[in-house]
């Protein structure tokens, strides 16, 4: 025995005892020395007496006030009350606080604990020297067994100690062995209160003061709960036993989580407040609202920190789950449907003039009283059968679609102006029909003019592979006149024909699947799109995910300005009801489920971005090589511009003449002039590379070229775009020198200088013009007309190494005299890019 434990006996403090000890002629060092057998027995007998004494008072006293004189440790005076129970073997100890006044009834109920039932485990005997307890007395805060049997506790001053006959809760039934696995939280807890006291124990604190505080800290936690008093052993195996679920009190162990969670149910699911989950999530960085969904992974990671364990339930995600929720709707009963229209044709030619005169004469016509309004597409009814029109002319609408992913277009009406012919524009518009694979019709405008020859533009088109039917091929081609408003019964019935060869259909009874025609913010209406239904029917109600978004059909407005209750394939029709604006060409779903749709949709967000941070999926010359071997690249589709239309032919001859083993090679397009918004979104759409030879982009080109993806390579030597193409398939596209456009400036006024030569009086319109460019080239609409080094660059009068956006300088072309107002001059540096394999 040590001599802590010999003085707890006595019911003494360690200073007393130590030269109480001495005094004996017992050789003691420290309150941990050991004592001999024969010394406690020699302690015993001589401090016996004040041992017996205690225990006289401490009987004597039952329900009063302790002698203040027997407690030295505090000052404070505590009711200490020992009472011997009927049974010894099932006694409880109840704990707490200095309330003499709390009924005992309201501690007789206290004991909640799963603590042993009777017979072994609360056993009230001393230890044994062999296993000093002292270090367990912190999960029973009371005096040791022996002080309860006998000597009056001192050690833990501010509690009051009662021993009473069993707790009222009846013993937990199965016996020790039950009670044995748990381990009560309260013990728990107060263990790990002793934990922290030990780490925060000061060097000089005896361990019993420290032992004391933990007891008075557990007895202040606990208030008036009772701790059964465990051997060491069975606590040992209920700590063993114990699980985590009891340690952290969750309100439940396991949830089922399914994807599209929002915050709030998250927080309803795993017990907690939807507030303190928010506070978790922007500690890792998400903001998220009440009614956001969570990412499940998110979600994993701090229900497992509650210690609830998480079964997710829907396995699939993002678009697998959108495929399977689409997919479970069966085979479907396909109808006809009415055929989908674009216009495209040159500027002028009057595309506008041809889509309102078939509105006003068709819809007025069609639809009883409605008033026509723009949504970006209508329909109209020919002999019981409709069209639909997509009412955003221009191939750029169409390919930004298409660009998307969306197929909306069905046939493309080419408006070619009778008197004026093919133009660069009609031939773009051939280009990108057949790039789409949509058959195309020709409706010759303008007829009534004096000047119209329709046979002229028969014969211009026939050179861009469009050979009249009159003529003995097969495409279709109507005169009309949009002014007078003639032919236009003729031009709808040859697209029901169209549509008829076509055999256009789609299930309405399925789900709405539909293609965002455009999409606004309107002031107190919020976000609408039109949506061009392609196959089921959309109801007002049906909950959807376009984009990024989900939501639910508040309304459904038609082209007229009516509202209706339903759209079927191939009408479109406004859509009230989304949180965002999409984009054109978005796929509108319809799906059953609300939870899902927003799941799809925050996936999708998801994705969007890492995609953005990825940079695009589409093809490249410096990455062709990669994307041919793992196979995602078979055929390299191009686009090339030149300044010349003999340079783009020649380019475009040279090109399709190169080997092409690995991959084949297509040239979309070929036309003339700098490369333009609508190259790039045939390009994007089609997933081709540019190539362009003595021009450059338009800036809103290379804008929507950086943003789309879209490689854009400028040349000024065929034979140098020819050896990168050949040498990119091979994947033999070395470290490539890639330019970077500095600055542009336009020139406002040239001046002549004796010894500078001629002097572009400019304005930087963006970037910086600086001397420190790889070199400056001029550009004529949009045409390279010098590329060369920069001579001169002055402010007022000085010379200065760089002039940013905004501000006015003289700049002057090494070698080149010719600038002329309102050309472009532009500065480049050259980058060295590695080839990604
Ligand atoms: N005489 C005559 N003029 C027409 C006809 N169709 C259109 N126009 C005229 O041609 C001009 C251009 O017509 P738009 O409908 O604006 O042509 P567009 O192709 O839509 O033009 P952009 O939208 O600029 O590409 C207008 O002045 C029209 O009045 C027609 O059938 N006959």
């Amino acid at each position: 025995m040590r001599v802590y434990e010999l003085a707890k006996q006595l019911g003494m403090e360690n200073r007393d005892l130590i030269p109480e000890l001495k005094r004996m002629g017992i050789a003691v060092a420290s309150h941990s020395s050991a004592l001999e057998e024969d010394a406690v027995n020699k302690a015993l007998e001589k401090l016996g007496p004040k041992h017996k004494l205690s225990t006289k008072e401490a009987d004597g006293g039952r329900g009063g006030h302790r002698d203040a004189d027997h407690q030295p440790a505090v000052g404070k005076t505590v009711a200490a009350s020992v009472e011997e129970a009927a049974k010894p073997d099932k006694r409880r100890i109840l704990i707490k606080r200095k309330k003499a006044d709390e009924s005992p009834a309201e501690e007789a109920v206290a004991p909640v604990i799963a603590g042993p039932s009777s017979g072994t485990a609360p056993e009230l005997t001393a230890p044994s020297p062999a296993a000093p307890s002292h270090s367990e007395s912190v999960v029973a805060p009371f005096p040791e067994p022996q002080s309860l049997s006998g000597a009056t506790p001192s050690a833990p001053p501010p509690v009051s100690v009662q021993t009473q006959t069993p707790p009222v809760k009846p013993p937990i039934p199965g016996g020790d062995a039950a009670a044995g696995k748990k381990k009560t939280l309260e013990e728990l807890q107060a263990e790990g209160l002793k934990e922290k006291l030990k780490k925060a124990r000061k060097p000089g604190r005896s361990r019993e003061e420290d032992d004391a505080r933990v007891r008075e800290d557990a007895a202040r936690w606990q208030d008036l709960r009772a701790i059964p008093v465990q051997r060491r052993e069975d606590r040992a195996r209920h700590v063993h036993h114990s699980t985590p679920g009891e340690i952290t009190k969750p309100r439940k162990k396991g949830v089922k989580l399914s994807p599209g969670t929002t915050v709030k149910e998250f927080a309803e699911l795993i017990g907690q407040r939807p507030a303190d989950i928010v506070r978790k999530l922007m500690d890792m960085g998400q903001m998220l609202t009440f009614n956001q969904p969570m990412n499940t992974e998110v979600a994993l990671m701090i229900a497992e920190e509650s210690g609830i364990r998480v079964d997710i339930s829907v396995e699939k995600a993002g678009e697998e789950l959108l495929e399977d929720l689409v997919s479970t709707e069966g085979e479907g009963r396909p109808e006809p449907r009415p055929p989908v229209v674009t216009i495209m044709g040159h500027v002028d030619h009057g595309k506008t003039s041809l889509l309102d005169a078939i509105r006003e004469t068709k819809v007025a016509e069609g639809e009883a009283g409605g008033i026509t309004q723009h949504i970006g597409a209508y329909t109209v009814t020919v002999r019981g059968k409709q069209v639909t029109f997509l009412d955003t002319p221009g191939h750029e609408a169409f390919t930004a679609m298409r660009a998307r992913g969306a197929k909306v277009t069905d046939i493309v009406i080419l408006v070619v102006a009778a008197d004026d012919g093919v133009m660069p524009q009609t031939i773009e518009a051939i280009h990108h029909a057949k790039a789409a694979g949509v058959p195309l019709i020709v409706a010759m405008n303008k007829i009534d003019k004096p000047t119209a020859n329709p046979d002229r533009v028969r014969n211009a088109l026939s050179e861009h592979g469009l050979i009249s039917e009159a003529w003995g091929g097969d495409t279709i081609m109507v005169e009309v006149s949009a002014k007078q408003k003639t032919g236009l019964d003729q031009l709808l019935e040859m697209i029901l024909l169209q549509a008829e060869i076509l055999e256009l259909k789609a299930d309405p009874h399925v789900l709405a699947k539909g293609a965002v025609v455009e999409a606004k913010l309107e002031r107190g209406r919020g976000p609408v799109a039109t949506v061009l239904i392609q196959s089921g029917t959309l109801h007002v109600g049906d909950v959807f995910v376009v984009g990024s978004f989900s939501g639910k059909v508040r309304a459904l407005i038609s082209h007229t300005g009516v509202k209706v209750e339903k759209a079927g394939p191939s009408i479109p029709v406004e859509v009230i009801g989304l949180p965002g604006v999409p984009s054109a060409g978005d796929v509108f779903q319809a799906v059953k489920d609300e939870r899902a749709a927003r799941e799809i949709a925050e996936d999708r967000a998801r994705k969007q971005r890492a995609a953005e941070l990825a940079g695009s999926g589409k093809v490249s010359l410096t990455d062709l090589f990669a994307k041919i071997q793992e196979g995602s690249v078979k055929e390299l589709a191009l686009v090339i511009k030149a300044d010349v239309q003999g340079s783009s032919e020649a380019l475009a001859a040279a090109i399709e003449k190169l080997p092409t083993e690995l991959v084949k090679l297509r040239v979309i397009h070929n036309g003339v002039g700098g490369v333009t918004e609508s190259d790039v979104l045939l390009a994007a759409a089609s997933n081709a590379i540019i190539i362009g030879f003595n021009i450059r982009p338009e800036t809103k080109a290379s804008a929507l070229a950086e943003k789309e993806g879209v490689d854009v390579r400028l040349y000024t030597i065929i034979y140098e775009a020819l050896a990168d193409i050949k040498a990119a398939m091979e994947g033999l596209l070395e470290p490539t020198l890639k330019e970077r456009v500095l600055g542009r400036a336009e020139v406002r006024q040239v001046f002549s200088v004796s010894k500078a030569g001629t002097i572009g009086g400019s304005y930087v319109l963006d970037g910086a013009i600086t001397r420190a460019s790889a070199g400056v080239r001029v550009i004529r609409d949009n045409v390279v007309v010098y590329q060369g080094k920069l001579g001169s660059l002055r402010r007022f009068k000085d010379d200065v190494r760089e002039v940013q956006q905004g501000y006015e300088c003289g700049i002057g072309v090494e070698n080149f005299n010719d600038i002329k107002a309102g050309d472009i001059i532009e500065a480049y540096a050259i980058d060295k890019i590695a080839v990604k394999l």
